[in-house]
């Protein structure tokens, strides 16, 4: 047993008090109107489609993001085991394009021209591509890297739940990030950030904890775009 104080929190990893502090925001991203559609069935599949296709081109910006990782993992971590969690986090990316390629033509969705990132994903796109400079931080990039990662696996593993009504043809979707695989390589990203924040100064935390809140919004505008379907 560990030993535990009078609030029990001691051993609690920096970001989840962050999560518990910005709580509200959290639950925007992870149950988001769009996501609690899908659950209960009730999706407007015109706004599937929508995601579908945003979100291929979000995919083939976070593979560059997620490379600038690999290299910062190399460069600047105290744990070797780091880079390998990435390095398979980019190897399901592979996987996930194609899937995203077979998936569309299934939805008759088109990937290729004349297919534009509407704003909101532009944003987003934006986002990570200032997180990919070299002057970027290794801890600041791996707690968005984990946020990201985390809001989507939050979000299907709630359409794959018992009470869920989620429609059989989206159920390979929710799968792929809702899955217990996704949550434990989520949770391993989890333990790396925790761990860089735990030696952060209190700079490296500041921008963490803003880079975090960066993603959660950017996440329901993601969602927000794909409801509306601009
Ligand atoms: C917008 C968005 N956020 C997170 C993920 C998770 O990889 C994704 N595919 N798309």
């Amino acid at each position: 047993m560990e030993k535990k104080g009078k609030t029990g929190m001691e051993n609690e990893g920096v970001i989840d008090t962050w999560l518990r502090k910005h709580r509200l925001l959290y639950v925007g991203a992870t149950k988001h109107p769009f996501i609690l559609s899908i659950s209960d069935g009730t999706i407007d599949i015109s706004s599937f489609k929508t995601w579908l296709g945003q979100d291929y081109i979000f995919v083939r910006a976070f593979v560059p993001f997620v490379a600038s990782l690999i290299v910062k993992a190399w460069k600047e971590s105290d744990d070797r085991s780091d880079m390998e969690v990435i390095l398979g986090g980019m190897a399901a990316l592979n996987d996930e394009l194609e899937w995203f390629k077979k998936e569309a033509f299934k939805w008759g969705v088109q990937l290729s021209h004349p297919l534009l990132p509407h704003k909101p994903n532009q944003e987003y796109c934006r986002f990570l591509e200032s997180l990919m400079s070299v002057e970027a931080n290794y801890t600041v990039a791996i707690t968005a890297f984990w946020a990201i990662e985390a809001v989507y696996q939050e979000s299907f593993a709630l359409c794959l739940g018992d009470e869920s009504r989620t429609p059989p043809e989206l159920k390979e979707t929710c799968q792929r990030w809702g899955s217990e695989a996704f949550a434990k390589y989520c949770c391993s990203l989890k333990h790396i950030a925790n761990r860089r924040l735990k030696q952060a100064s209190d700079d490296e935390l500041k921008k963490a904890e803003v880079a975090l809140l960066t993603v959660l919004e950017h996440e329901v505008e993601f969602w927000n775009m794909s409801r509306s379907g601009s």
